[in-house]
């Protein structure tokens, strides 16, 4: 019998659809333990942001093929876990737009008028009409950072209200952001002009603490700060600090760095000027339903064997096409990843080379598989093989796709990225060896035999005794183990590049250090 867990709470429309296929268990507010105990009897989980789907859970579900997360963030999923063990994972991608975007605009209005407050005054039997004088949106300006489709809505309805909108997105271009007729700015001067800023950007490595106590400084003492995106992108004791100290005129808050949010965070401790809402921004009855219905579609079909729209993690293939294509797929994700971090940013052009044996594969996933791995720094849970496409399209990324069946430089084929990009040109190499392995073969114009980690290191620098030596010892200063060593070259003491495997990531102001050593021309920490 087809089993399928509901673990956080769902619409019931989407209880309907799964049991025309399944037997269905509602069993919200599980712990972790209960979880993992109860999770191998499963072949699907529907789940929203409550669920923790960590590694452990996953090694534990052994029939589970489907991980449904009803709403945007998978960040509660541990997806490589998922990936590794096949298991595919899907989301609603757009069934709680609005709703996010209403959220905030609330919040916004809310924090201006200091509804929250003079209610509760009210409701305590006051009659304050002095404290609770507000401001109006009308002919101010709002700062979005983050102009995806949450943002976009957001702005869209700021500027009905009469505002002017700036916004930060280093990857939307310029025409997208004149059609929604908004100011493209960098964060700081964004952060400086707006009276009202609002994030609607994903958590990643790069967004975690990006409002610091810093950039909440450059803002005026009259600014407001809204976040409706992700918990963890602000340092939440410098808001609280912020708002206690009037550097800004108020904050509303709906999502946290750990949910619940601790009983004695120091957001709970702030009286004025704040407003804290329990991760909201979904729930309305429509998103709930819309979401509820996508996601359960999508687990019917897949435990039909049906291709599943918004996969996060797989291709939208037949499962049979899938298990053939899995390791070249997670190569091309991988080689995408890592050759948007050697790019450094918005790239133009494109070129998928499939080669040798390689060129006998469907090119379409390949090409999807590395735009998801270019476009996952950008876009984290959002971008999938269904949209990837569309997504690159949107950014202006242009794709060339070539097939080189005469190429034998490996006996399974390989694949070749290259990218043209503001900053510069570079490519990536890689095959899948006979045990499955992926191996990165080569970097730009270098050879090289790597087996891609989840910490790596790469530098651009001339071939000279003693700097092999440096980077060791002072990575080793810096507890940063290395797993594996490579240096390509062409000529003695030419250019060259190295490729380190570490056990851990590089902390930022390390490579500042290695950049600073003689002879390192460029160095790249990627995260895969
Ligand atoms: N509070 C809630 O209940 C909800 C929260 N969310 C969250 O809202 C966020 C946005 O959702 P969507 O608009 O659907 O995603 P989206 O993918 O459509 O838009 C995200 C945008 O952020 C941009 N971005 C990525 N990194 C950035 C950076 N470092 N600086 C500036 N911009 C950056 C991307 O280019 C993209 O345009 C997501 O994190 C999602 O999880 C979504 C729904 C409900
Ligand atoms: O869709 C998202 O990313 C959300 O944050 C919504 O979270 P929820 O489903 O309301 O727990």
């Amino acid at each position: 019998m087809t089993k399928v867990l509901v673990s956080d709470p769902i619409d019931q429309a989407g209880i309907d659809i799964l049991s025309q296929v399944a037997q269905v268990d509602v069993r919200t507010g599980l712990s972790p333990e209960q979880l993992v105990g109860c999770i191998g009897d499963y072949d699907g989980l529907m789940i929203r942001s409550g669920t923790q789907v960590t590694a452990e859970v996953i090694e534990a579900a052994a029939r589970l093929r489907i991980i449904g997360r009803a709403g945007v963030g998978v960040d509660n999923v541990d997806v490589p876990a998922a990936t590794r063990r096949g298991v595919i994972v899907v989301n609603s991608p757009e069934g709680n737009t609005i709703a996010a975007a209403e959220h905030a605009l609330a919040l916004m209005l809310s924090l201006s008028r200091h509804v929250p407050h003079a209610h509760a005054s009210t409701m305590a039997g006051g009659w304050d009409r002095k404290t609770y004088v507000g401001n109006e949106l009308y002919k101010k300006t709002l700062g979005v950072v983050g102009l995806g489709k949450i943002g976009s809505h957001v702005a869209r309805v700021a500027r009905a209200l009469g505002m002017d909108v700036a916004a930060y997105d280093p990857f939307i271009s310029a025409e997208r952001a004149q059609l929604l007729q908004v100011r493209l700015l960098p964060l700081p001067q964004l952060f400086a002009e707006a009276d009202y800023v609002s994030l609607h950007l994903p958590r990643t490595p790069d967004t975690e603490n990006l409002v610091n106590a810093a950039l909440l400084a450059t803002m005026k003492p009259t600014a407001r700060l809204v976040n409706c995106a992700r918990g963890g992108i602000i340092d939440e004791q410098a808001l609280a600090d912020a708002v206690e100290n009037r550097v800004i005129a108020g904050a509303a808050i709906d999502v946290y760095a750990k949910e619940p949010l601790a009983a004695d965070s120091p957001l709970r401790l702030v009286k004025e000027r704040l407003i804290l809402t329990p991760h909201l921004g979904a729930s309305t009855e429509e998103a709930q339903e819309n979401v509820a219905i996508d996601v359960a579609e999508q687990i019917r079909d897949v435990l039909l064997g049906l291709p599943a729209r918004s996969a996060v993690n797989i291709p939208g293939l037949t499962p049979e096409v899938m298990e053939l294509l899995k390791p070249h797929l997670q190569l091309a994700e991988t080689l995408g990843l890592l050759l948007s971090q050697l790019a450094g940013g918005q790239i133009s052009e494109l070129e998928v080379r499939l080669q040798g044996e390689f060129a006998s594969h469907p090119a379409q996933p390949l090409v999807v598989a590395a735009l998801k791995g270019i476009l996952s720094a950008a876009l984290g849970d959002s971008i999938n093989y269904v949209n990837a496409s569309l997504e690159a399209k949107e950014r202006g990324i242009h794709v060339l796709e070539v097939k080189d069946d005469a190429s034998r430089d490996f006996a399974g084929g390989s694949l070749q990225l290259s990218s043209r990009s503001p900053r510069g040109n570079h490519s990536v190499t890689g095959a899948v060896f006979t045990d499955g392995e992926l191996r990165v073969t080569t970097i730009d114009e270098f050879p090289v035999n790597v087996t891609p980690s989840r910490h790596m290191l790469f530098t651009r620098h001339r071939d000279m005794p003693g700097i092999i030596g440096q980077l060791g010892s002072l990575l080793g200063e810096h507890n940063v183990n290395i797993a594996s060593m490579q240096v390509g070259r062409r000529i003695v003491r030419g250019d060259a590049v190295m490729v380190l495997s570490l056990d851990d990531p590089i902390p930022p102001s390390l490579l500042a250090v290695i950049h600073d050593i003689n002879g390192i021309q460029a160095a790249h920490p990627v995260t895969l």
